[in-house]
Order: structure tokens, then C-alpha cells, then sequence
């Protein structure tokens, strides 16, 4: 393999280190890695390598979004304004219910490049005709943790087969791509998926030896329904299946009690923030002050864009940073630096991966974006992490790398044709409503 090399000079870096949150100099990357960060000249390290002008840029690093369904994209503005068992059933599923392979790969680009053009080098997604997800990131150069997500309201036989599929996701894509695809199971969510189905997939979980990522406690009659059924809340109902006693991801958990805060804390169960998609379907808004407190890990996702209706993680930043302030009349609460650790740091251990990821450190991989400074909403020079949490949004992202390369450069895609996706996403949409 030849080796690459390069070389920022000159220029700021919010790198979200405990130590050095912020550095003015230079960044040095190796093939896949950051080599060297710091004030200082990089002398030899610096050899053979090649110069890119950190003048007029921010850089940080690349976000990481820890909830969504790309295909989604579909959906964007299809339906709005309802809520979200009726969003679901009337509208959101028969039109995936068509959803060919197709489909779902345009839709995955889609969003593959709105993340990228806005700052996310890494995100979650749960869907369905996964291979189409996974060739996406493979082509894209991102990073993702992809799992086939279930919904067990079907006889037997069917749940059996997705689990099966589920199942051979993991086992052929755990891994891939130079290690940017990792794997997950996933039972959908409490509302749509029996007991029994659930222990098998954290069954299969246990045996594959990956994360479980699920939708708990979204709205309040989700608990409601929870409590009717089953005898117990969310959180106790999937922590007696056993889905807590692996590594695993919740997304919305919008409705907890101060018992069930502490059990995710216990538990270590990290929890995926989704204010957008909350406020759009009026679920509410999650506990994350008290989440934070209690030791949780709280980390940003967007959801699918047909509930956003974008893919922003800068917009859910901001989002996190202000309504937590709103709702507790606490301007402390979620302070802008913390903010944006929900979206980098955070975010990274919420996926397994903060040795790797979600700092710009010697010894990380280089998953680094970098904004133009040079504009009026970034003037005057005071606090940079106050800039890039409450005035930045992703339109101001420039250049993006991940795992070394530099996969958006001017504001273009490197590795993806942007006019033939948007052009094939229009199609597949014409061809969905054609159909219902
Ligand atoms: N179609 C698969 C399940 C795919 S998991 C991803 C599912 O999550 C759904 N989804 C998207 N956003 C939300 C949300 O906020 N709450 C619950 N489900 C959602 C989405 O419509 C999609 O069907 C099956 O039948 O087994
Ligand atoms: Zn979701």
C-alpha cells in the first residue's frame, strides 16, 4: 500500500480533547491517522507530505450521527404535520412497503450526500434492503453502524426470515470497507416487535457478538401501550428481555422516569437524542439534562428526513443547546461545549468507537471536516465553540475527510456523482407515488 501523507498549516482546531479543546497550528494525517496536532512547527513529521492551507478554516471533528433510515430521504416532505402511530401506519409504511432495492440504494446516496455536504462523517442507520445501504457507504467513503432493523408484527415464518436476514447483514458486512462499516441488531422498537422475537434477536446479538440498537420511549402512548400489554414500562420490559445486558443504542428515549434514568446509567445504555424529529411529531422532548447528569451517553441523531426534515447534525446541536434551556428555564443547561461533544465525542462512544473517533488526537483516525470562517455569521472572533453550536449550520461545510480521505472538497462530493443522485431519488419518488 503507498503511504499518504498531508499536511493542514496553519490553522484552527476545535479538536474536543479534555486537554486542548482548541489549537491553533497544524495537523498532520498518515494514511488513515492523525500523526501529529499541536501549535508547533511539525518538523520531520511533516516530511514528504503534502500542504493544504488551513487560512480562513475551522476545523473539527467530522459529526456523527447516532440515529437514522437514509432511504428515508424518499419520504422527505411526504407527510407532514401528524402524529406518529398515524404517520406510520397511514402513510410512512405502505410507501416503504414498495420500496424495491432500488429505491432504498438512491435514497441511501441521497442522504449519504446531504450528510456529507453538512459534517457528518458517521452515522447509524436502521432500515431494510441493507446491502443497498452498505454499497452506499462503501462508495461514499463514509463511516456507518448499519442494522437491519425488524418489525415482528407478522406470522412467524416472516419474523423468522428477517431475522435471518438480519443475521447474514452482520455476518457479511461486520467490518467491511477498510473497517468504516460496522454492524448491529435490532429489534424495531417494543410497540412492533412480541417478547419472544425480541430475545431471539438479542439472542442472535449475543451469538454474533454485536450491539443491539432499538426505538424506546418515543411517545407517551408508546409507555401507555407498554404498561396495557405488558405490565411494565419500556425500559423495564426491554431490560427484563435482556437487550441491555449488551452494548446498546436507544434512540428518542423521550419519556423516562428518574428510576428508569438511573437504570440506563447502570446499564450503560447510550441513548440517541432526536430533538427534530420529537418536536416535528409532537412526542416531546427527551430528559437530557438529566440524562447528562445521571452519567448517560447522549448523542445526537436526526431520524429519517421524513420526520426532520433534513440531515443536519449543526441543526440538532443547536437544537440540543437550546430547547433543554427553554424547557428547564436553566440557561446553563447544555452549555455549547457540551453541545457539541453530544454530536462528536459523545456520539462516537454511543457507537463503540471513541478510541477511534469523534477527537482530533494523535493516534485517531482523521474523520475531519473543516467550515469556512470567512463569513459574516462567524464575525466577531469570540468563542469558536460558541460559533460553530449556535451560529454555524452544515451549509457552511467545506472540506470533509473520512479515514483519511478526503471525501468532499469545495463543497463537492469526491466520490459521488451529486447530479445523478438527486436526478435518480426524483425518479424513485415519481415511480412510489405512481404506485399508491
Ligand atoms: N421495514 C422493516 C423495518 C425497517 S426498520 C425502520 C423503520 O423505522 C420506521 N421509523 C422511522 N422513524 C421512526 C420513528 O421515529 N419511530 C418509529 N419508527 C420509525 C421506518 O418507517 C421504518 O419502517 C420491517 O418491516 O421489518
Ligand atoms: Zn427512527
Amino acid at each position: 500500500m503507498t503511504m499518504t501523507k498531508w499536511w493542514i498549516e496553519g490553522g484552527i482546531f476545535v479538536t474536543m480533547t479534555p486537554q486542548e479543546p482548541v489549537v491553533k497550528g497544524h495537523l498532520v494525517v498518515e494514511n488513515d491517522r492523525i500523526v501529529y496536532i499541536g501549535a508547533e512547527h511539525p518538523g520531520k513529521l511533516a516530511e514528504g507530505a503534502s500542504r493544504i492551507s488551513g487560512s480562513g478554516l475551522v476545523f473539527m471533528p467530522g459529526l456523527i450521527n447516532t440515529h437514522g433510515h437514509a432511504a428515508m430521504s424518499l419520504l422527505r416532505g411526504y407527510a407532514d404535520d401528524m402524529v406518529l402511530q398515524d404517520w406510520l401506519q397511514t402513510k410512512i409504511w405502505p410507501m416503504e412497503g414498495n420500496f424495491t432495492d432500488q429505491d432504498v440504494y438512491w435514497g441511501s446516496a441521497l442522504s449519504a450526500l446531504e450528510m456529507l455536504k453538512s459534517g457528518t462523517t458517521a452515522f447509524v442507520d436502521m432500515y431494510d434492503h441493507m446491502n443497498e445501504v452498505a454499497k452506499v457507504v462503501e462508495q461514499s467513503g463514509m463511516r456507518a453502524v448499519l442494522t437491519r432493523g425488524v418489525i415482528g408484527l407478522c406470522p412467524e415464518d416472516v419474523q423468522r426470515a428477517k431475522l435471518e436476514e438480519a443475521v447474514r447483514f452482520v455476518q457479511e458486512w461486520n467490518g467491511k470497507a477498510d473497517g468504516r462499516i460496522m454492524t448491529m441488531m435490532s429489534p424495531h422498537a417494543p410497540y412492533t416487535c412480541p417478547p419472544a422475537y425480541i430475545e431471539q434477536i438479542v439472542q442472535a446479538a449475543h451469538d454474533l457478538d454485536v450491539p443491539l440498537h432499538t426505538h424506546m420511549s418515543e411517545t407517551a402512548a408508546e409507555v401507555e401501550q407498554n404498561v396495557r400489554d405488558y405490565g411494565s414500562r419500556p425500559v423495564e420490559h426491554l431490560d427484563k428481555l435482556g437487550l441491555f445486558s449488551r452494548p446498546s443504542l436507544v434512540a428518542h428515549a423521550v419519556h423516562l422516569n428518574d428510576d428508569e434514568i438511573a437504570l440506563l446509567a447502570e446499564r450503560g445504555v447510550a441513548v440517541s437524542h432526536n430533538a427534530a424529529s420529537n418536536l416535528k411529531l409532537a412526542s416531546g422532548i427527551a430528559r437530557v439534562p438529566e440524562l447528562l447528569k445521571a452519567g448517560v451517553t447522549v448523542s445526537l441523531g436526526t431520524d429519517g428526513a421524513a420526520s426532520n426534515n433534513n440531515l443536519d447534525i449543526f441543526d440538532e446541536i443547536r437544537l440540543a443547546a437550546l430547547i433543554h434551556k427553554g424547557v428547564t428555564g436553566d440557561p446553563t443547561a447544555v452549555p455549547a461545549l457540551e453541545a457539541l461533544r453530544l454530536g462528536t465525542v459523545y456520539g462516537a462512544r454511543a457507537i463503540w468507537q471513541q478510541d477511534q473517533i469523534g477527537m482530533l488526537q494523535v493516534g485517531m483516525k482523521a474523520d475531519m471536516i473543516a467550515l469556512d470562517l470567512d463569513q459574516p455569521q462567524f464575525y466577531p472572533r469570540t468563542d469558536i465553540v460558541s460559533h460553530l453550536v449556535y451560529a454555524a449550520s452544515g451549509r457552511d461545510v467545506r472540506h470533509v475527510w473520512v479515514n483519511g480521505v478526503q471525501v468532499l472538497k469545495d463543497r463537492k462530493a469526491v466520490l459521488l456523482d451529486e447530479e445523478k443522485i438527486m436526478a435518480e431519488a426524483q425518479r424513485c419518488y415519481e415511480r412510489l407515488t405512481n404506485k399508491v
